[in-house]
């Protein structure tokens, strides 16, 4: 099952990986065109009715793979208005092809022939709400025809997400959909046919450009819509829990505390004016200081634990309390990490451990990436948290699913790029409401930023150039 808003990501994922979306298209149609050719001998009266989308488009390239069959396609809509350059370029093919082509430029005009087989190809998963005109009395049309209906990628008006019609809908004998089934297909009363159009697995399994579509922002924000995190670290440290603020920042998060002893307060304050700092007594977190966190968690979206914290017992014991309380999301970075697995707690976690600290936590050491993503998915579900074990490749899962990153070069081994990890983790675990997904965008971002840094400064790059650049890997458009 894949909804439509990820099945988007994993298109554009696919061209990332080198398979455009015109590659998609063709393999697209080709299965719709096998669709007509198993209800409809040659020779068959084919209407192909088209909207002005990708899902017309599919329906473009199956003219043309039914060769032998009477075929004409009827667009709804003036081809100047076709919204993707790849439908319109298969519009174009047909005209030059010397296809039977029409434009239906309003209702008033529609008159469909009659047909052996209608192909419905006018709205698919690009479109929610009911069918508009010339649409909507197409639809009718449709279903008032005897010919036998083949819907491309779902019938139109139906909700690819819901199963939903918010209006007239068309009334489909077969569907075609794509990579895999979607969930409003369940209610659908016609058969269901997956076709695999050559998307790559690797398209789903890595976190690639396409997932980034997941960030986007409505146009009416406010101050505080997109998060607020409290980092609880530093005390050994000032630096680490200052550079996972900045990335957080960057990252898109509208505000940031942290909370740390008054012993560095002062420096981490000092790094930049954009955080607030709320300075702990003593010189490291102890269990003293968990009430002052707990009403400091309450305010703000997620948490972030464990930079620059150091590993004094009476710091870890003040970890271990808090999130035997606290029931919000947190991400637990670097030391406090071997306190999870002993912890009962309802809090969201998200834990971003390396190696060593996944070894720490009791987890697995498995050389190679494939192995480990496999272990990581098992002790994940153990431990009931979402892991992001950081390495070449990134493995993130939560025991359900498992993502894997690619994006970053040797030369992030430089010390702080963990927390600047942790604190991009803090952020878009505030702005998505996956931690799997927003785990997977913060390796990839983080990645992406360090590959952008090596780009300006080789293997001499440090931490503190890393959270601008999140910033660009996650809104910029950068060549890749
Ligand atoms: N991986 C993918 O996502 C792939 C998608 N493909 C096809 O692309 C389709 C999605 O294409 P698009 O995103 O272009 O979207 P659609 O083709 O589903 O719909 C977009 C069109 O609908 C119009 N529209 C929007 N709301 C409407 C309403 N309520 N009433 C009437 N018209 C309305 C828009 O103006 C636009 O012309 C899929 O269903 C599938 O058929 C395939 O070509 C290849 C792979
Ligand atoms: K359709």
């Amino acid at each position: 099952m894949i909804t439509s808003e990820r099945m988007a990501a994993v298109d554009a994922n696919a061209e990332a990986l080198g398979v455009p979306r015109k590659q998609l298209m063709e393999s697209s149609g080709n299965a719709v065109a096998q669709a007509v050719r198993d209800v409809a001998e040659p020779g068959a009266r084919v209407v192909v009715v088209a909207g002005r989308g990708n899902n017309g488009g599919d329906a473009f390239v199956a003219a043309r793979f039914l060769d032998g069959y009477d075929v004409s396609a009827h667009l709804l809509g003036r081809a100047e208005t076709i919204t993707t350059d790849i439908a319109r370029e298969n519009w174009t093919a047909l005209q030059q092809g010397e296809y039977e082509i029409e434009e239906v430029r309003d209702s008033t005009q529609l008159s469909l022939p009659e047909a052996d087989v209608i192909v419905d190809a006018m709205l698919g998963t690009g479109v929610t709400g009911a069918l508009r005109e010339p649409a909507a009395s197409a639809a009718e049309a449709i279903n008032t025809s005897s010919g036998t209906v083949v819907a491309v990628d779902i019938p139109s008006g139906i909700d690819a997400d819901t199963g939903e019609a918010a209006g007239a809908a068309v009334e489909a004998d077969h569907v075609v959909t794509f990579h895999d089934e979607k969930p409003g297909l369940d209610s659908v009363d016609a058969d269901v046919t997956v076709a695999d159009i050559g998307i790559p697995a690797a398209a789903e399994l890595f976190v690639e450009r396409g997932d980034l579509r997941s960030l986007s922002r409505e146009p009416e924000s406010h101050k505080g819509d997109h998060g607020t995190v409290l980092v609880v670290g530093g005390g050994p440290y000032s630096g680490a829990p200052a550079l996972s603020a900045q990335a957080a920042f960057r990252a898109g998060a509208d505000l940031v505390y942290v909370a740390t002893p008054e012993s560095v307060a002062d420096a981490v304050a000092g790094y930049s004016e954009n955080l607030i700092v709320e300075a702990l007594p003593g010189d490291r977190l102890a269990p003293v200081h968990v009430d002052t966190l707990l009403a400091l968690a309450e305010d703000v979206d997620a948490v972030l634990v464990g930079p620059g914290l150091g590993d004094a017992e009476g710091s870890l014991d003040a970890v271990g309390e808090f999130l035997g309380q606290f029931d919000g999301r947190v991400v637990v970075d670097a030391d406090p990490l071997r306190t999870v697995p002993g912890v009962e707690t309802d809090a969201d976690l998200v834990c971003t451990p390396h190696q060593g600290e996944l070894a720490a936590m009791g987890g697995p050491r498995e050389e190679d990436w494939r192995d480990r993503a496999d272990a990581v998915e098992t002790f994940a579900e153990d431990i009931g948290a979402t892991l992001l074990v950081k390495g070449a490749h990134d493995i993130v899962s939560n025991g359900e699913r498992t993502r894997v990153n690619r994006t970053g070069n040797p030369g992030m081994t430089v010390g702080g790029t963990g927390d600047v990890l942790a604190g991009i983790t803090a952020a878009l675990v505030t702005a998505l409401d996956d931690p799997v997904q927003a785990a997977g965008i913060a390796a990839y971002a983080n990645g992406r930023a360090g590959d952008l840094a090596v780009e300006d400064h080789g293997y001499g790059l440090v931490a503190t150039e890393l959270p601008p650049l999140v910033a660009d890997a996650l809104w910029g458009d950068r060549d890749e």
